[in-house]
């Protein structure tokens, strides 16, 4: 943070004295309140000391306001590099009946398709449902390495105002304009949908709970002043007050919150709620999905391996035909495997029923007209809908190697007509599907296991597929075989035993999970589904971006701490300060506690008002840079912090009223 920056946020902080929003905030209202009544006596009665106090007081509150603009500054910039990016775009609008017309991006509904080519901008936010493309989204993720989007699978989510660099994809529309992702990146980055946390509300009750308390001792110190003999005038007591109430805290609190936000923007996550983020501070277990999350999510196959004694072309066939009409990025790549190694090019049968792949099921195939059925999936699914209870040997170890290398193994299986009596089914082998472990997850992993936090991977494929990833990927723990309800009740189950939980995931499947843990990470890659159901986005797709998110979440509950602990110490520490010099006239015993030997008793008052101005703007860059989090016992972090704030809160007032109150005096001498 610069000077330039501060001095440039000042015309906004002067917007913000309007009482209905300073409203909101009630230590500073109480300030702000006591500026008007003394710019009312500086009026009435102009001395320099009256005007003095009046004008530090209103210093105070648009310093107060000035952290405020100053991190909603930062926001404002990127809101308006957003903005250009929303430029006006011309959609190709497909009919029902498949003609395209051309319509401004604006006039897009839900559920409308659009085609859109090479070197055109997506016109809205939508999900591909026909096609592949390598797209550019660099303008929302300042990323320009292209990422693939396709349909059917778990990477089908594009964004408006992304370029598409190759081929050609249809696109349904699933955000109407004006509630796009775009538009809720700027609402968010320029804080006007920012709602204070449940944990800010309690700390500004507390907050004007004290406010109050040392109001009701203000004002009843003046009658037992008076009754003493040293009657304090209306101006000292106001001063007095403001100086006793927890103003840095109750300045500082709104920047810390949206400093956080924006630390978070920074690293490419987008919080859709501050609660979220103070959530992500207190995790204690991350749940991540495995496919697309910690693995590319392009798994792809690669080789056919029949049962033994079995003609490879007859699983190959088999293995094309199940996957004929399965428009997932697994059922896509099977065909065209199938195809390079010469099955021949023949459409969906008359006919046949198609069985779609479902995260329940773990299974797709075709119902055919003569009644028989093909089916490929996850082992056990495969075994269970044949009514066995054993895969034959050679395909039992097929499936073993494939999952021990960290591939899935898709069985595929066929069964005849039952015209007459139930016959059984037959194996025909298994298909590898090989995905790519993301690079560097190890020693991430590593990293969050020394903050604290379990990482368990939860995913549909088998169990010996999963334990293979989980090991090369290091993750503490996995689930294996999971459907969507199981995710969610892994979360519920640890919800319970008082853990706070992170979910990442990027797929349909993955949203009731997102939608249940406390700190939701969505891939942008993912789903429109998943990125609904989290309270975070991550630009960049990457799991272990968690790490971030944790650090900046921990960082942000720190500072607040940090700086309530400072504020509280602070304001006692001017309590001793000021009474001393305010009495020290009328009861000359009070010289012994009158330490700080300042020059008179208006001088300690004025000193006093100065220093809890200045303290505020002095704490701006720490509030928005936030204090330091290392990786140590949340105890050790607390000794330390109440320790350095605590103690720091408490000295600091009578080292800077002194300098103060000798500067003032050395100017001012004897008009104080
Ligand atoms: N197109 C498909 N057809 C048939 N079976 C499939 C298909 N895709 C996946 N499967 C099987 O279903 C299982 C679960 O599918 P899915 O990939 O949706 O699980 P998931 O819960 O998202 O886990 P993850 O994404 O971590 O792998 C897979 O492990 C695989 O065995
Ligand atoms: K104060
Ligand atoms: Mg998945």
């Amino acid at each position: 943070m610069t000077l330039s920056q501060l001095v440039s946020q000042v015309p906004t902080a002067m917007a913000k004295l309007d009482p209905r929003h300073m409203w909101r905030n009630p230590v500073m209202f109480v300030v702000l309140i006591g500026s008007v009544l003394t710019t009312v006596l500086a009026v009435a009665d102009p001395d320099g000391f009256t005007i003095a106090i009046a004008v530090w007081l209103w210093l105070t509150v648009i310093f107060g306001n000035l952290a405020e603009a100053v991190a909603e500054g930062r926001g404002k910039a990127q809101a308006a590099s957003l903005r250009a990016t929303r430029k006006d775009t011309v959609a190709r609008r497909v009919g029902r009946d498949g003609t395209e017309t051309e319509v401004p991006g604006t006039d897009l509904t839900i559920g409308d398709l659009v085609v859109v080519e090479a070197g055109e901008v997506i016109p809205g936010d939508g999900d591909v449902v026909e096609g592949i493309a390598s797209i550019d989204e660099s303008a929302i993720t300042g990323e320009s390495a292209p990422v693939i989007r396709e349909a059917g699978g778990d990477r089908s989510a594009v964004t408006g105002g992304t370029t598409v660099l190759s081929d050609r994809v249809v696109v349904k529309i699933t955000a109407a304009p004006g509630s796009t992702f775009i538009d809720t990146m700027i609402a968010l980055v320029e804080g006007t949908s920012r709602r204070k946390t449940p944990n800010e509300n309690a700390l500004t009750i507390l907050l004007s709970s004290l406010t109050i308390v040392f109001l009701l001792a203000v004002a009843t110190l003046a009658p037992m002043a008076e009754y003493a003999g040293a009657p304090q005038r209306t101006l000292v007591l106001v001063a007095l007050l403001v100086c006793l109430i927890p103003t840095t805290i109750g300045a500082l609190l709104s920047a810390i919150g949206i400093a956080g936000m924006d630390r978070l923007v920074r690293v490419n996550v987008l919080a859709m709620s501050g609660r979220a983020v103070e959530a992500a501070g207190d995790v204690g277990t991350l749940l991540l999905d495995k496919t697309g999350t910690i693995t590319y999510g392009n798994r792809r196959a690669t080789a056919f391996v029949p049962q033994a004694g079995l003609d490879p072309d007859v699983l190959r066939d088999t293995a094309r035909l199940s996957s004929l009409a399965d428009p997932t990025p697994e059922g896509r790549s099977i065909v065209e495997l199938a195809l390079t190694q010469g099955a021949a090019d023949s459409t969906l049968p008359r006919g046949a029923q198609v069985v779609e792949f479902s995260a329940t099921t773990r299974m797709s195939g075709l119902d055919l007209a003569d009644g028989s059925q093909v089916r490929k999936g996850a082992a056990s699914a495969v075994l269970a809908w044949l009514g066995d209870t054993a895969l034959p040997p050679s395909v039992e170890s097929a499936v073993e190697r494939i999952s021990a290398d960290g591939g899935t193994p898709l069985v595929v299986a066929v069964r005849p007509s039952q015209s007459g009596a139930p016959t059984s089914g037959q194996v025909l082998g298994v298909v590898h599907l090989k995905d790519v472990v993301k690079p560097g997850m190890v020693e991430r992993f590593a990293e969050l296991r020394r903050m604290g936090i379990r990482t368990v991977m939860v995913t549909g494929d088998n169990a010996i597929t999963a334990k293979a990833i989980a090991v090369e990927a290091g993750v503490d723990d996995v689930l294996a075989e999971a459907t969507p309800e199981d995710k969610m009740a892994f979360i519920r189950q640890e919800q319970a035993g008082g853990r706070l939980v992170a979910m990442t995931g990027d797929g349909t499947n993955d949203a009731p999970a997102l939608a249940a843990a406390d700190v939701g990470v969505a891939m942008s890659s993912g789903t429109s589904a998943a990125k609904e159901a989290g309270n975070m986005v991550d630009l960049d797709s990457d799991p272990t971006k968690l790490i971030d998110i944790v650090e900046i979440g921990k960082q942000l509950l720190i500072t607040r701490g940090a700086l309530t602990t400072f504020s509280v110490a602070n304001d006692v520490a001017k309590y001793f300060a000021i009474i001393p010099a305010m009495f020290v006239a009328a009861y000359p015993s009070l010289e012994a506690l009158d330490i700080m030997r300042l020059h008179s008793a208006e001088s300690a008052i004025l000193s006093a008002v100065i220093f809890n101005a200045l303290i505020i703007v002095a704490l701006i860059p720490l509030a928005l840079r936030g204090v330091k989090y290392r990786v140590t016992s949340a105890a050790g972090l607390l000794r330390r912090n109440l320790l350095v704030y605590g103690l720091g809160g408490l000295a600091a007032p009578f080292v800077g009223i002194k300098i103060i109150d000798l500067l003032l005096s050395s100017l001012f001498g004897s008009a104080l």
